[in-house]
């Protein structure tokens, strides 16, 4: 038995707030699957959690997303291939986003979302390799996606730590996690060590000079300059979140796992940075770009390919997060359906001559009406084609997958493990 694990990034709302994407699209792929799977819905990472997708993938592999976190900055730069000095270094996860220079009130956390891949190189380039602590530290930025960069901090002769607080509002720092707050003060907060330890103070320091001299340069730039002038947003500011320390080390999940073979087919450098620390076989789809319905396509022939070589495939597709963040229903609900008609619907039809088994769910809700994570339930359908008893679930949403037979899984980190046992994969 082989196993395609589909997650489908910030997919799933919260139907207490309204009608939810997963509800409203037309997706005869995924509601068909659901009729004859095993379904239910899961609290990722526990109720009262509201997931960044790090901590998510995290639990969806079957890690402890709390003890076994390596820490989000260190996942995207190992996302990235950036190499980081043990505890000379600290990495964060960063944004481009829109400040007021004077008030450090956010405008935008993402700058508006409209920055190419010119824009945030150049950007980056600025501040990549700016002096710090009159010459003792450094700094290195690299943009990877959209208004995404991955920031690394450094001191020539001082340890770092990597206990301290987010500069990004939106996620508060718990322990090695960073939680998505649904309201908060608009405003770059200033880095402070979360204990005593002075490595965390010098790290700090760092973190506050950075913002400062990064929103001079930022501001004063020519790509900002032109974007102000064609009425776009400046991408004049970076905040900083999840610091982390060293390389992101993982236990290997074929280990965990009977030594099943996985390999992963990624988007976003921190789902990149997750499959390499757990030792999955990269499947590069970097090429893969255009259309939704050429890519999709193109994504379910690399899954097929990949399933010639492994006996997990797992398949991230980020869509459906980015509108739920813009709180755009309708654009949600479209990458929905085409994902359901482009990828399952280039997929169903091998899956079942070939008799593999297809688990679909999502790494957290991300309902439009708060344009954030949220902690709601996610549905999930587990398909094979020797089910002779499956739910009879009409559609494949969060209010039907509630009352399938694998009820309400409360921690999703079980969740990997109780399906390959089902399976009789372990
Ligand atoms: O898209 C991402 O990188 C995250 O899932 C959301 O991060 P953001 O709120 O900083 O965009």
């Amino acid at each position: 038995m082989k196993l395609v694990y589909l997650v489908l990034d910030g997919a799933a709302g919260d139907p207490n707030l309204g009608k939810t994407a997963y509800m409203i699209a037309d997706k005869p792929n995924l509601d068909s699957l659901a009729y004859k799977s095993k379904c239910g819905l899961m609290y990722v990472i526990g109720k009262g959690i509201a997931p960044e997708s790090d901590a998510a993938v995290l639990a969806l592999l079957g890690y402890d997303p709390i003890n076994e976190h390596p820490g989000r900055g260190p996942i995207e730069a190992l996302g990235v291939d950036i190499e980081l000095k043990e505890e000379k270094e600290v990495a964060f996860r960063g944004n481009f986003a829109t400040v007021d220079p004077l008030t450090k009130k956010i405008i935008d956390r993402r700058a508006g979302r409209g920055i190419n891949k010119e824009e945030a190189n150049e950007l980056a380039s600025l501040i990549d390799g700016i002096q710090l602590l009159n010459g003792k530290g450094y700094a290195k930025v690299k943009a990877t996606v959209g208004h995404r960069v991955v920031v690394v901090l450094g001191h020539k002769e001082k340890q770092l730590g990597d206990e301290v607080s987010n500069t990004d509002p939106a996620y508060e720092r718990r322990g090695k996690v960073s939680v998505a707050l649904e309201n908060f003060d608009a405003t770059i907060k200033p880095c402070i060590p979360l204990n005593q330890d002075e490595k965390n103070r010098i790290t700090c320091e760092l973190v506050n000079e950075f913002t400062e001299r990064a929103i001079k340069i930022l501001s004063s730039s020519k790509v900002n300059e032109s974007r102000l002038k064609n009425g776009m947003l400046p991408a004049n500011a970076i905040l900083l979140r999840d610091a982390g320390t060293g390389k992101a080390k993982m236990k290997d999940i074929s280990a965990m796992y009977s030594n099943l073979k996985f390999s992963a087919l990624t988007e976003m450098p921190v789902e990149k940075g997750i499959a390499k620390a757990a030792g999955m076989k990269m499947i590069d789809v970097s090429s893969i770009s255009g259309e939704r319905k050429h890519v999709y396509e193109q994504w379910a022939l690399k899954t097929i390919e990949a399933l010639s070589v492994s006996d997990v495939v797992y398949v991230h597709l980020k869509g459906p997060d980015e509108p739920g963040h813009e709180g755009n229903l309708k654009l949600k609900t479209k990458i929905i359906e085409d994902i359901d008609k482009y990828y399952l619907g280039s997929i169903v039809k091998y899956l079942e001559k070939e008799d593999i088994a297809i688990l679909v769910t999502s790494d957290h809700a991300t309902p439009c009406e708060k344009k954030a994570h949220s902690d709601s339930p996610v549905p999930f359908l587990l398909y094979s084609k020797n089910f002779s008893d499956g739910d009879r679930i009409k559609r494949f949403d969060e209010v039907e997958c509630k009352s399938g037979s694998f009820g309400l899984i409360s921690e999703g980190k079980n969740l990997l493990k109780t399906v390959l046992s089902f399976l009789k994969m372990l």
